[in-house]
C-alpha cells in the first residue's frame, strides 16, 4: 500500500520540476504496498512514533486504502487485540494525516516560493500573480480549514486515548469519528484533487508566465534599447527643435521687422508717388509757365531789338562823343582852354573853349567825357551801340582828332591792361560774352574778323601775318608788292575787300593777340605833336553772323572800329617830303569823310564815297539804318586851341546830321 524511501535522500522540491516529482511519486507507487504494513508492524513491535513520516511516501490508493481497512476478526472479547489495531489504525492514519501536512507545507512553500519569484520579477504579472494569490489564499483557506480539521481529529484521538476505560462509548464515537473521518477524507481528497489540479494549473500557468517573463524580459531590453535610441534622438531633436525655435523666432521678430518696414515703405511709397504726380503737376506747369516765359523773352527781345533801335534812330544815327584827355606834364602842356558848363541841360554834354580875352565858344554834343572819364566810363555810354552789332545792325564807331589827342589811346588804349583797354577789345570782349549769354535763348553766332590800315590811300592788310610769318615779312609783303585792294559792296550792304585776311574767331583772347599783332605792324612816325604819331586809318571789322535754332531767326551785324590818323595843319606840323605827303593824304581823306556826311545830311543825290578808301570802306556803315558814332577827341593845352577849334567845329556839325533809313537802300530782310 505504502513505500518507504529510507535510503533516499531528501527532496529539495523547489528545485525539482514537476516532471520529477510526477516520476518519483510513480516509481514509489510501484515499489510501496506489502513493506508498509511490515514497517508499520515493525515499528509498532518497536515504536511506531520512530517513524519519520517525510520518509514514507503516500498515495491516493494508500490513502483510499488506510481509511477503508476493516477491523480484522478474532475473539469477541479480546479488546486488547482490538485495541492494537485500533492502535495500529490510529498510528497509520496519523501518519497518514502527518504526510498529509507534510505534503500540504511542502506544495505551500512551493506556491509561496512560485508566488514570491512571481511577485519579485516583474510588476507587469501583478495582476496575473494576484489571481495566483487569491488561489493560494483560497488553498491557504483549505489548508486552515485542513489544520482545524486536524486538530478536532488529533483532540478526538486524545480523547480516545485518555478516556480508554470508556472503550464502548468511545468506539461509538470512534466509529462517529471514523465516520466523520472518512467524510473528511472525501472532503479532503476532493479538496487535495483540487489543490493537485490548482498545483498543475498553477504550474502550467507559471511555466507560460514564466516563457511571458521572458519574453517581456527581452521585449523590455529591446524596448529599452529603442527607448534609448529614441529618448537620444529625441533629445538631438529636441535640440534641434529648440534652436530651431529660437532661429524661427529670430526670424519672426525680423519678419515683423520687415513687414513693418514694408508698411512703412509703402506708406512713404504712397506719399512719395502723391508728391512726384503733384510735383509732375507742377513741373508740367512750370512747363507751360516756362514755354509762356519763353516766348515771352522771344518776343521781349523783339521788342527790344525794336525800342533799342528806336532809341538810337531817336538820338540820330549819327552820334558824336567828346573825349577831352588830360594835360600831359611830358608835354610841357600847362594851361587848360577847356571847361565844362555846369547847367542842367549842359552837364555832360557841353564843352567850353576859352579863346583870347576870356571869349569862351560852348560846343554840346551827345556825351562830353572830362580829362577825369576812365575808359570804362567812356565804354559805359557806347556798349548799347555795340550791342546793336548783335542784334544784327551795321555799327561804326571811329574816333577823330589832331594827332595826339588821345584817339588811339581811345581805341586801343592799353589791351594788356584791365583799367587802360580802349573800346576797340571793350567791344570785342563785350560781343563774345554776349553772344555767349544768348546761347541759352538758342543762339549761336559765328564772328569773322579782318584788320587793315589806310596809309597814304592804300589798303594794307594786318592780319596778312597769320598767313605767312612775322611782322617784318608782312609790311615787306605789303610795301614790296604795293598790292591794292579791290572794295566792293554787294547787294546786301555787306562789304568785302577782295583777298583781305578774313579770320574766324571764337573768343575775345584770340582777337585780342591779332589785334597786338596788327597794332605793332600798324604804320607809325614821328610829328612835332606826337613822337609816335599813328599815320593810317586803323579799321577793325568784325562781321558777326547769327542764327537762333528755336525761332530760326537770322542776323548779320557788321561793328567797325576805327582809329583815324591824326589830323594836322600842315603849317604846324612842320613835315616835309614824306611825312608832307602823309599829313596831306590824311588830311584829304578825312575832309573827303565831312564831304560824305554833309552830303548825307543834306540828302544831296551824290555822296562822295567814292573819294578816299575810308569813305569807299564805311558807305554800308554810313548810310541806311546803320549806326555811327564818332568820338572828337579834344587836346586840353592852350597849344592845340586851334586845332580843337576845328576838331569841335567839325564835330558839331556831324552831330547835327541825322542819318535816317529814308537816306539810302532800304534793310536786308534777313535784319530784324
Ligand atoms: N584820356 C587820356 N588819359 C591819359 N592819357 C591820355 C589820354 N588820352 C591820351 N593820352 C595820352 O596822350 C598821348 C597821345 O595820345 P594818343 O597817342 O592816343 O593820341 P592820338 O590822337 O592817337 O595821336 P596820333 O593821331 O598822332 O596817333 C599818349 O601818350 C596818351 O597816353
Amino acid at each position: 500500500m505504502a513505500s518507504r524511501n529510507q535510503n533516499r535522500p531528501p527532496q529539495n522540491h523547489s528545485n525539482v520540476g514537476s516532471e520529477d516529482i510526477e516520476r518519483q511519486r510513480v516509481s514509489g507507487r510501484a515499489k510501496a504496498r506489502a513493506p508498509l504494513t511490515a514497517m508499520v508492524n515493525n515499528a509498532t513491535a518497536g515504536n511506531i512514533e520512530g517513524i519519520d513520516s517525510s520518509m514514507i511516501e503516500f498515495t491516493k490508493d494508500d490513502i483510499e486504502a488506510l481509511l477503508n481497512e476493516k477491523m480484522k476478526k478474532g475473539t469477541p472479547f479480546d479488546n486488547k487485540k482490538k485495541m492494537e489495531q485500533m492502535v495500529d489504525l490510529i498510528k497509520r492514519l496519523k501518519l497518514c494525516v502527518q504526510w498529509c501536512a507534510n505534503k500540504i507545507e511542502t506544495l505551500h512553500s512551493e506556491v509561496e516560493s512560485a508566488v514570491e519569484k512571481c511577485s519579485a520579477t516583474e510588476i507587469e504579472m501583478k495582476n496575473k500573480t494576484e489571481e495566483l494569490q487569491s488561489d493560494l489564499n483560497s488553498a491557504n483557506e483549505a489548508y486552515r480549514r485542513l489544520e482545524t480539521e486536524k486538530s478536532i481529529i488529533v483532540e478526538s484521538l486524545n480523547d480516545t486515548r485518555d478516556f480508554n476505560k470508556e472503550l464502548q462509548d468511545r468506539l461509538k464515537s470512534l466509529k462517529d469519528s471514523q465516520n466523520e473521518a472518512i467524510k473528511h477524507k472525501e472532503m479532503f481528497r476532493e479538496e487535495l484533487k483540487k489543490i493537485t489540479d490548482d498545483r498543475d494549473r498553477l504550474q502550467g500557468k507559471l511555466n507560460e508566465v514564466m516563457l511571458e517573463r521572458e519574453k517581456y524580459i527581452k521585449f523590455k531590453y529591446e524596448t529599452y534599447s529603442k527607448l534609448d535610441k529614441l529618448a537620444s534622438k529625441t533629445e538631438a531633436l529636441e535640440e534641434t527643435c529648440s534652436s530651431q525655435k529660437e532661429k524661427i523666432n529670430i526670424l519672426e521678430q525680423k519678419l515683423h521687422a520687415e513687414r513693418e518696414k514694408l508698411e512703412m515703405a509703402d506708406l512713404s511709397a504712397m506719399e512719395t508717388r502723391a508728391t512726384f504726380e503733384e510735383q509732375k503737376k507742377f513741373i508740367r506747369k512750370l512747363q507751360d509757365q516756362l514755354a509762356d516765359k519763353e516766348f515771352q523773352v522771344v518776343e521781349g527781345e523783339k521788342l527790344r531789338k525794336k525800342l533799342h533801335n528806336t532809341v538810337l534812330e531817336l538820338k540820330g544815327n549819327i552820334r558824336v562823343f567828346c573825349r577831352v584827355r588830360p594835360l600831359l606834364q611830358d608835354r610841357s602842356e600847362t594851361k587848360m582852354v577847356v571847361t565844362y558848363p555846369t547847367s542842367i541841360e549842359m552837364l555832360g554834354r557841353g564843352i567850353e573853349l576859352e579863346q583870347n580875352a576870356g571869349q569862351k565858344q560852348l560846343f554840346t554834343f551827345d556825351k562830353v567825357f572830362n580829362d577825369d572819364a576812365s575808359q570804362h566810363d567812356v565804354f559805359t555810354e557806347i556798349s548799347q551801340l555795340v550791342q546793336s552789332a548783335l542784334d544784327g545792325y551795321k555799327v561804326c564807331i571811329f574816333a577823330y582828332g589832331q594827332t595826339g589827342s588821345g584817339k588811339t589811346h581811345t581805341m586801343m588804349g592799353r589791351p594788356d591792361s584791365p583799367d587802360l583797354k580802349g573800346m576797340i577789345p571793350l567791344s570785342l570782349e563785350q560781343i563774345f560774352q554776349t553772344s555767349q549769354s544768348l546761347k541759352h535763348q538758342g543762339w549761336n553766332y559765328k564772328m569773322q574778323a579782318s584788320v587793315l590800315e589806310i596809309y597814304n590811300e592804300t589798303i594794307k592788310d594786318l592780319l596778312l601775318s597769320n598767313r605767312s610769318s612775322g611782322i617784318d615779312q608782312t609790311r615787306a609783303e605789303n610795301s614790296v608788292h604795293g598790292k591794292q585792294y579791290t572794295i566792293r559792296h554787294d547787294k546786301n550792304g555787306n562789304t568785302h575787300v577782295l583777298d583781305l585776311t578774313i579770320v574766324d574767331v571764337c573768343s575775345a583772347d584770340e582777337i585780342s593777340s591779332l589785334l597786338q599783332k596788327a597794332a605793332q605792324i600798324r604804320s607809325m612816325g614821328r610829328t612835332q605833336m606826337n613822337e609816335q604819331s599813328s599815320r593810317s586809318h586803323f579799321v577793325v571789322t568784325l562781321r558777326i553772323c547769327g542764327v537762333n535754332e528755336n525761332t530760326e531767326q537770322q542776323v548779320q551785324g557788321v561793328l567797325n572800329l576805327i582809329d583815324l590818323a591824326g589830323s594836322e595843319r600842315l603849317s604846324r606840323s612842320g613835315a616835309t617830303g614824306e611825312r608832307l605827303k602823309e599829313t596831306q593824304a590824311i588830311n584829304q581823306s578825312l575832309s573827303c569823310l565831312s564831304n560824305v556826311i554833309f552830303a548825307l545830311a543834306k540828302k544831296e543825290e551824290h555822296v562822295p564815297f567814292r573819294d578816299s578808301k575810308l569813305t569807299h570802306l564805311l558807305q554800308p556803315c554810313l548810310e541806311g539804318d546803320s549806326k555811327t558814332l564818332m568820338f572828337v577827341n579834344i587836346s586840353p593845352d592852350q597849344s592845340s586851341i586851334d586845332e580843337s577849334l576845328c576838331s569841335l567845329r567839325f564835330a558839331s556839325r556831324v552831330n547835327a546830321v541825322k542819318l535816317g533809313i529814308h537816306n539810302v537802300r532800304p534793310r536786308h530782310p534777313l535784319n530784324v
